[in-house]
């Protein structure tokens, strides 16, 4: 049996195959240009490159109810050319198999549950910190829907006295991708944050932030766990500082594991969205 998955980023795509342990056997990537030369990019792999089921990721907002219209299409996305984009309908159309849908941060939670930092947790949370910000909640064995997927990224933010950055969210004045993201960072340093020093004070406005997300996220969800993930996550000091302020800001309001155990990395790195979308395409047959 050989599995496909497509994590479709709103800055690159990522197309791979697998076996039934989840293991990568072909793996691409290419930009995400307009929606016609990137699904035909992606089609092509898998033509190449046969599977028998696919599981898809993909950048939002998206439409995840199965008895809408648009089921399966990318919807109101500032990503140009994407607008209403019949994302599914064209992969099915072209490559005849099973498939899943979710969003890419759901597919990369699913990756880790799976088979990696949350295996055996019955509600986790999988956390991105790059261009934009994102959460996937896992809850026994499914993804936590409503109306439509969650929007965590979007978690108001009580901003820190003395932060006038001007939101780098074009929706929200105080959000945490607003004010948060690897872009809100950079702007805030006024230059690429890879060139802040490790004790700059901006990693302590950004480690109140994610922590601040944390919070929202174990009131709302109660998962057994939560990874941080994605490219701002890089910097190796932020961890330890989430952790602290996490503890000061929960005040003890329920017992969690040890903070080691609760708030953590991801296991599979660049890898957690397509070992999940291995295991959503094996769902699927
Ligand atoms: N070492 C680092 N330190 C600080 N910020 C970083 C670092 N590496 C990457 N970033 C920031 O992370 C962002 C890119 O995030 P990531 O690498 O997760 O890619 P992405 O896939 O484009 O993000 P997304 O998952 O939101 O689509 C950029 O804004 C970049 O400035
Ligand atoms: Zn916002």
């Amino acid at each position: 049996m050989k599995l496909g998955a497509i994590e479709a980023g709103g800055t690159k795509f990522v197309c791979a195959v697998g076996d039934e342990q989840f293991n990568v056997i072909e793996r691409t990537a290419f930009p995400t240009k307009t929606p016609a030369e990137t699904l035909a990019e992606t089609v092509a792999f898998f033509k190449e490159h046969p599977v028998d089921a696919i599981g898809i990721g993909s950048f939002g907002p998206i439409d995840i109810n199965p008895d809408s219209a648009t089921y399966g299409y990318v919807t109101k996305t500032p990503k140009p050319g994407w607008q209403n984009a019949d994302f599914l309908g064209y992969i099915q159309r072209e490559l005849d198999v099973p498939t899943a849908w979710t969003t890419d941060v759901n597919e990369a939670a699913y990756g880790e549950a799976v088979a990696g930092a949350t295996q055996g947790d019955d509600t986790s949370i999988y956390v991105t910190i790059g261009t934009g910000i994102g959460a996937g909640v896992v809850s026994h064995g499914g993804f936590y829907a409503g109306r439509t997927h969650t929007e965590l990224g979007h978690l108001v933010m009580n901003r820190l006295p003395g932060d006038d950055l001007v939101s780098v969210c074009p929706f929200h004045d105080n959000c945490a991708e607003g004010l948060a993201s690897g872009p809100a960072v950079n702007k805030r340093a006024g230059k690429p944050a890879v060139e802040l020093a490790e004790d700059d004070p901006i990693w302590q406005t950004e480690a109140n932030y994610i922590a601040q997300i944390c919070v929202d996220l174990t009131v709302a969800f109660a998962p057994d766990k939560i990874i941080l993930n994605g490219g701002v996550m890089h910097q190796q000091q932020l961890m330890p500082m989430v952790r602290d302020d996490f503890q000061t800001m929960f005040n003890n309001y329920q017992d969690l594991p040890a903070m080691t155990d609760y708030i953590v990395p991801a296991q599979l790195k660049d890898n957690s969205g397509i070992v999940g979308g291995f295991a959503l395409a094996k769902d699927a047959l």
